[in-house]
């Protein structure tokens, strides 16, 4: 990890509707910074903003006022530079397509040619442990294998930041547990930039260099944990003593959330 910000979020705010009468300030007063190289999960309870900062840290949504920089230019320039991949809860697969035609498709939008983008995809493919599939369809694979291939689609225009809105909520536990230890050895050989969306405190310690505590109504960040277990991170992390009294951490941050929030 170098100390290289590559996200700065400055006194970000989003109000949806902002003249109607359904108006929802999703964001408020959002001050983030993360690191070249970092984890960094946005974990809080559900309608606090997840969801909405990643997409104004994308350029999917823009934000009401604030400013953001991606690699020290505005998120729509770092959009159009294609610096970062995204990876959503549903994979997001043409069916029509084959896995490697799927992975592909990135680059052939970009004008990369055939024989260029065919092998950046199996290699990417190679990565994320599927190469004996690449002729399969995605109806042809299991869930955590579709997400998977979405992995691989995401990283084959080689993206400095990954941005992740909860890409294994969709999967039983043990497929689960199994992808956020493939995600790691991912982001170890990748050295890319994570931003991951979560509900889990277990999968937000496990994976983490970071986690970013997010309270609801408006969405604001309230409070950040550092997640000093050391890299890599494996089975036997899980079981660890050290392990238990981080989820315990985030687990009582995240509950005094929710009880301020219930009294407002
Ligand atoms: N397009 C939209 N139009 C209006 N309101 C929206 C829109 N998108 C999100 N919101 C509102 O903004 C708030 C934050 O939503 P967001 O989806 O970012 O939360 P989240 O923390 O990701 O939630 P979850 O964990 O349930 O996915 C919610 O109150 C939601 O209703």
């Amino acid at each position: 990890m170098s100390n290289r910000v590559v996200i700065d979020v400055d006194n970000v705010d989003k109000v949806f509707d902002a003249s109607g009468k359904n108006s929802v300030a999703a964001l408020q007063g959002i001050d983030l910074t993360i690191d070249e190289g970092e984890f960094v999960s946005l974990l809080g309870p559900s309608g606090c903003g997840k969801s909405t900062l990643l997409r104004v840290m994308a350029d999917l949504t823009a934000s009401t006022s604030g400013r953001i920089e991606v690699n020290e230019k505005s998120a729509t320039q770092a959009r159009q530079d294609r610096d970062y991949g995204m990876v959503f809860q549903q994979p997001g697969l043409f069916e029509w397509r084959s896995v490697l035609r799927n992975v592909e498709l990135p680059l052939q939008v970009a004008g990369v040619a055939k024989e260029q983008r065919r092998q950046r995809a199996q290699k990417m493919l190679e990565l994320v442990h599927l190469s004996d599939f690449e002729r399969h369809f995605p109806w042809q694979l299991s869930g955590g294998m579709q997400q998977r291939v979405s992995i691989a689609r995401a990283l084959t225009s080689a993206p400095k930041i990954l941005l992740m809105d909860e890409p294994l909520g969709a999967l039983d536990e043990m497929n689960r547990e199994y992808l956020q230890s493939e995600l790691l050895r991912i982001w170890d050989s990748t050295k890319t930039t994570v931003v991951f969306v979560t509900h889990s405190i277990s999968e937000a310690v496990f994976l983490s260099s970071r986690v970013v505590i997010m309270s609801p109504r408006p969405g604001r960040v309230a409070g950040v944990v550092e997640v000093d277990l050391p890299y890599p991170r494996t089975a036997r992390t899980r079981t660890s003593p050290e392990f238990y009294d981080k989820v315990t951490e985030v687990r009582t941050a995240l509950h005094a959330v929710l009880a301020e929030t219930e009294t407002v």
